[in-house]
């Protein structure tokens, strides 16, 4: 599903934030992605969903070669590489139900299809009863469900998570937790980036460390193994 080749990152200020990174990602597998503050993880996912091109390798998703995806293509391919972020990134002046809707509008969807597609999307997040309200009515937690549902409505097979309950308490990241593994067990491959290392040791998935731009550490049960 995803494969990095020999995959270097510098930044134009010559930072070197990956230096060769092989890795392979199956279909329906769930990753934590864990290591030091200015490791590279948040480097190493934006790579995965296009935000940064590397430097040098490759990085395939499914069968799409992501340095030859045209920028203007660009909306295509975030319809299967749902992307959540810990700011959740809702836009404040529309609904819930509007966000959602958004990432399939701007792919000219019909607008029945959109009501279906959303309906179905806020329920799997438990936020029907809500679609009408802004962000700013809801919690942290709700938030982040809508940039949940927001990242899943166009059914992608890859959703990439960057620290996503890095600003909410502990019980309302286990909620997070629970809808990520729902999604995940509905076959949809999920790469999560996280500090969090009570979710990666009691979650057991494979863990996959980052530090000083290389994997340290790849591990099919894997704890997040730092003191944090
Ligand atoms: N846009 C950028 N331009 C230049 N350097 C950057 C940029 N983004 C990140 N870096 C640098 O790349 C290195 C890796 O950063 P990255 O954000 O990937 O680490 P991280 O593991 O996600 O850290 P954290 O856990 O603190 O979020 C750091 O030295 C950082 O300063």
């Amino acid at each position: 599903m995803i494969t990095m080749k020999e995959v270097w990152k510098t930044y134009p200020n010559g930072v070197m934030a990956i230096n060769g990174i092989d890795i392979h990602i199956d279909k329906s597998e769930f990753v934590y992605v864990v290591g030091p503050s200015g490791a590279g993880k948040s480097t190493f996912i934006k790579l995965m969903y296009r935000e940064e091109k590397p430097t040098r390798g490759s990085i395939q998703i499914g069968d799409e070669e992501l340095s030859k995806v045209k920028e203007r293509h660009i909306p295509y391919l975030r319809r299967r590489i749902g992307v959540v972020f810990q700011d959740f990134k809702l836009l404040p002046t529309l609904s819930v139900y509007e966000n959602v809707a958004f990432a399939l509008e701007v792919i000219e969807e019909s607008k029945a299809n959109i009501r279906k597609r959303v309906m179905q999307v806020l329920e799997i997040v438990r936020l029907k009863n809500k679609a009408r309200f802004l962000p700013q009515e809801l919690s942290g937690g709700e938030q982040q469900r809508v940039a949940i549902a927001r990242a899943i409505v166009n059914n992608p097979s890859v959703l990439i998570a960057d620290e996503p309950t890095g600003n909410l308490d502990p019980e309302t990241s286990w909620e997070i937790m629970k809808i990520l593994e729902e999604i995940n067990n509905r076959g949809t491959t999920i790469v999560m980036a996280t500090h969090n290392k009570e979710i990666v040791n009691t979650m057991r998935k494979r863990v996959i460390a980052i530090e000083g731009g290389r994997v340290a550490r790849d591990e099919a049960k894997g704890d997040y193994g730092y003191e944090r």
